[in-house]
């Protein structure tokens, strides 16, 4: 990926960074490229995922997918790291295969969406980091149920990712179900270039070398320096207008493809620096249609915000047709992808003229390759970030907290977090 950082300049906006202050900047990023590079060496928990494009064995996921390699359907069931990494994969790529993601426990939806599946010729593709996630498990016994209601053996189709020991390990072992490990010290935020992110890549027959290659690429260009290194850029620099007061991250693609990179975006940046009272908050838009809904707040509202786009310099095209009518003569002369890009410019324009702080982060194409030097910069601008917070990246106490208040609430164990439910301050107003 490419990033241009020069809608952030306090040159053009306001908050915005100097150039000055980026290069006072940069000395703490060659101090925290250090400790970044020396976690990765010693591989320590979390900077252990920047270590995943050597890591991933492509020919171990095809090997454990085969099996399920003629499924016409695909049934993820994980929820947030489990699942958002590979949604952003296949929801970015064309496949004969269609991907479902059952990651929230909404009944309504489940049902609607298994009711959707021809199960006959569909695979089950379970994920859980620590194998015990209460929406995955319950999905997932909902999911085989549903199988074994439609007369399909289901341990015949579903491939297991998981930690190395815990239920579902204990059940893929029991019931002998192809497994695939989440690599240790790879927290589920950054497990996307691992078996985690890739097993629906691979039965959608998506080219995982090249996935791997344009993560690989991204990682040799973690030098000392923000100035060389497009991750960090983005992460130093968003971490600067944080500082100057864009507390709001709206990061807003122009693909419709990588919308679900907005939302992995969005759980890598608020899980990983979210704590101790600091932290960037992520937004998710999309361009074109957020021009129409929230482009006015980013221009003309509170001076507390970042526009990340995202941006394709290739794409597939169609041509608009011509019309009599002569005040749209205009479009007859364009494309789609002409407005698009137009509409793209304009917005960005329209920011910087305004004063208001931008990044752009640039692909060649939404293809494997780009993809996964995409998940990997990011990844990287987060750690950096982490860094110059200083902040503990890799862990999430305040997610766990309300897991175990959860599992209190249902009569999974004692947990003094569900005694908080009963102790709610009410104001009720009623009708
Ligand atoms: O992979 P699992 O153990 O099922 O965890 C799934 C998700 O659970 C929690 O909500 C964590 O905060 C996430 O970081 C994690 O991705």
């Amino acid at each position: 990926m490419n990033v241009d950082i020069g809608n952030a300049l306090a040159s053009v906006a306001s908050p915005g960074v100097s150039r000055e202050s980026l290069e006072r900047l940069d000395e703490q990023v060659a101090v925290a490229h250090e400790r970044i590079e020396r976690g990765m060496a010693n591989e320590e928990h979390g900077y252990e995922a920047l270590n995943l494009p050597h890591r991933t064995d492509p020919d171990a996921i095809r090997a454990a997918v085969e099996p399920v390699a003629d499924a016409e359907a695909l049934l993820t069931v994980g929820i947030g790291g489990s699942s958002l990494g590979a949604a952003t994969i296949t929801n970015a790529l064309d496949s004969e295969t269609e991907t479902v993601f059952l990651d929230n426990v909404d009944p309504e939806w489940v049902s609607s969406r298994l009711a959707g599946v021809s199960l006959e010729n569909a695979a089950i593709n379970v994920v859980s980091r620590s194998g015990t996630t209460a929406e995955t498990l319950a999905n997932f016994l909902v999911v085989r149920e549903a199988f074994e209601s439609a007369g399909v053996d289901w341990t015949e189709r579903t491939i297991v990712t998981t930690g190395e020991s815990g239920p579902l390990r204990d059940l893929a072992a029991r019931h002998g179900l192809p497994s695939l490990m989440v690599p240790d010290g790879v927290p589920g935020r950054f497990s996307a270039l691992s078996a985690v992110g890739m097993v629906a890549a691979a039965v959608c027959g998506h080219d995982l070398e090249a996935l791997i290659a344009g993560a690989a690429a991204e990682r040799e260009t973690l030098t000392g320096s923000l100035f060389d290194c497009p991750a960090y850029a983005y992460g130093a620099t968003t971490y600067a207008l944080d500082q100057r007061g864009a507390g709001v991250n709206a990061v807003m693609p122009y693909a419709e493809s990588l919308e679900t990179a907005a939302e992995w975006f969005a759980q890598l940046w608020a899980e990983s620096l979210g704590k101790d009272d600091l932290g960037q908050t992520p937004v998710r838009a999309l361009g074109v249609t957020d021009q129409h809904s929230q482009l006015q707040l980013y221009r003309a509202g509170p001076r507390d915000k970042l526009v990340s786009f995202v941006t394709t310099r290739e794409r597939p095209d169609r041509s608009i047709p011509a019309t009599d009518v002569e005040e749209l003569a205009y479009l007859g002369d364009a494309t789609l992808g002409e407005l698009l890009e137009a509409e793209f410019e304009a917005t960005e324009a329209s920011l910087a003229a305004a004063g208001r702080p931008n990044v752009r982060v640039e692909l060649e194409a939404v293809d494997e390759y780009e993809l996964g030097g995409l998940l990997y910069g990011m990844e990287a601008a987060c750690v950096l970030a982490g860094e110059l917070y200083g902040v503990n990246t890799f862990e999430q106490p305040a997610v766990e907290w309300a897991k175990k208040a959860t599992r209190g609430l249902l009569g999974g164990g004692e947990f003094e977090e569900a005694d908080a439910v009963a102790e709610k301050t009410e104001l009720r107003v009623e009708r």
